[in-house]
């Protein structure tokens, strides 16, 4: 038997799934497997569940009545640990079966379909190898199986060379092309396993944590060049990361997972800025968003707390309703502006050291240790610096409220601003288009 001989016998293998694609929303569902196949390579498309159910015995592990992945979109899925981030990605790729509900890839009904037939790849976080064959050999067998099937369409072994070639340049795994991979750190076989996945360029890039072993330098340069790969490409890609900075910086579009359902989907910076709920205001950022209970008084625009004060527009944004009382006001650590502190102001008398060669606090700022002074609007904190911790780029100040029952809150101070000192009474002023305002009996938010 051939080395491809002995290899074409381990296509048990679900993860490796189709060398080919994707269907496509104008193929049928009843189009044959070759039909789906050429569909695919030629445009690929998104992704779609309804009403998907798993649970396992009585525990629920997932519930998503809807969820549509834009077709091309870089789709980033993050949630805390045990939210159904991979029993959901294993439900697209055909290798967990739903309790109940569809999966469609391409608008085709695949939801019966074999892992295998479905054009999709994933890559796990322990992406099992085969350990008889080299680096390179795991890197290329796919494609080596797929000339072999179909010797017109598949790639000739130059074409195959050149592939490996660039996707061992990409993922630094060139010098360890003739290794096996016992002989190699998890790590890189990792890496080694993310290669066998984008050698293919599948329509349907499936990735469940796959850079969680890489160290920071490699998992940077992986980021970047996953992001290439998928505007170059334009496939489909769902990446799964508990990291909030990949969350963040690499998809499209967010998903934000919460005990098997979908919290909130959007481009990134949507989900970031305008947070559907507590939940995703304080899961997404770190440090996460100060939330303070208010209550507001008057005509509402005026609210109160335990060391907060805040006056909101007259009109605010798409708000509908009186607010609900109490009321969460939220902001985020890296919104709020260190300002003066008052010499009345109760929790004043400390002092504030400068960073070296940092320029002073805002000039011309309101003093006062109250309310926004005059007409100005937004939320004013009051409290005293309990922790300071340096980031490299910043400072991250956490305070305890002046006020009692005011809890703790944190403000991001930039660069080489000045940062106060523990002990010191602290005044962060926000703006009102950077403050977030939330129902606390369900979390959800209360101004558009
Ligand atoms: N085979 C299984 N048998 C029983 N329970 C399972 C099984 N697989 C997953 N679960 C449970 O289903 C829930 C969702 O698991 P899943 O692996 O999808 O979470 P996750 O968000 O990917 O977690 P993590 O980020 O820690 O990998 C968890 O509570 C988990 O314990």
């Amino acid at each position: 038997m051939t080395d491809l001989g002995r290899e074409m016998t381990d296509t048990a293998d679900p993860t490796t799934a189709s060398p080919t694609a994707a269907p496509r929303a104008d193929v049928p569902p009843q189009a044959s497997r070759r039909d789906r196949s050429a569909a695919a390579e030629a445009a690929p498309d998104g992704i779609t569940l309804t009403g998907v159910e798993k649970r396992y015995g009585s525990h629920p592990a997932l519930d998503v009545p809807h969820l549509g992945v834009p077709a091309g979109s870089f789709t980033v899925v993050v949630g805390p640990s045990g939210c159904g981030k991979s029993t959901g990605l294993r439900i697209i790729a055909g290798l967990e079966t739903a309790d109940r509900g569809r999966v469609l890839l391409g608008g085709v009904d695949v939801t019966d379909a074999p892992p295998g037939e479905r054009g999709v790849a994933l890559v796990f976080q322990d992406f099992a190898l085969y350990p008889h064959m080299t680096v390179e050999r795991n890197i290329d067998f796919n494609l080596r199986l797929a000339a072999r099937h179909d010797r017109r369409s598949g790639l000739s072994r130059a074409e195959i060379s050149t592939r490996v070639a660039e996707v061992c340049a990409m993922l630094g795994l060139t010098d360890l092309r003739r290794r096996l991979p016992r002989q190699l750190s998890g790590g890189e076989r990792q890496r080694v396993g993310l290669a066998r996945a984008i050698v293919r360029r599948p329509a349907v890039l499936l990735l469940d944590e796959p850079l969680s072993s890489l160290d920071a330098l490699l998992r940077q340069r992986a980021r970047a060049e996953l992001v290439r790969l998928h505007r170059e490409l334009g496939n489909t890609v769902v990446l799964v990361t508990h990291d909030q900075l990949e969350a963040l910086s690499m998809g499209t579009n967010l998903v934000v997972m919460n005990g098997g359902r979908v919290a909130q989907t959007g481009p990134p910076e949507q989900v970031y800025h305008r947070p559907a709920d507590t939940f995703v205001a304080t899961f997404l950022g770190s440090p996460p968003m100060n939330l303070h209970t208010a209550e507001p008084t008057g005509d509402g625009r005026v609210l109160t707390g335990a060391g907060l004060s805040a006056r909101l527009p007259a009109t605010p944004a798409a708000r509908s309703g009186p607010l609900p009382t109490p009321v969460l006001v939220g902001w985020r650590p890296a919104d709020g502006t260190l300002e003066p502190v008052n010499e009345d102001d109760p929790a004043a008398g400390s002092t504030v050291t400068p960073n070296s060669a940092a320029p002073p606090c805002p000039a011309g700022a309101p003093a006062s240790g109250g309310a926004p002074a005059g007409d100005e609007t937004g939320v004013v904190v009051r409290g005293v610096a309990d922790v300071v911790e340096f980031t490299g780029d910043g400072t991250v100040v956490t305070c305890v409220s002046a006020a009692e029952g005011g809890g703790q809150w944190a403000v991001s101070v930039r660069g080489r601003d000045r940062v106060p000192a523990v002990g010191a009474a602290v005044r962060v002023h926000v703006p009102a288009d950077r403050v977030h305002l939330f129902d606390p009996t369900d979390g959800r938010r209360v101004d558009g």
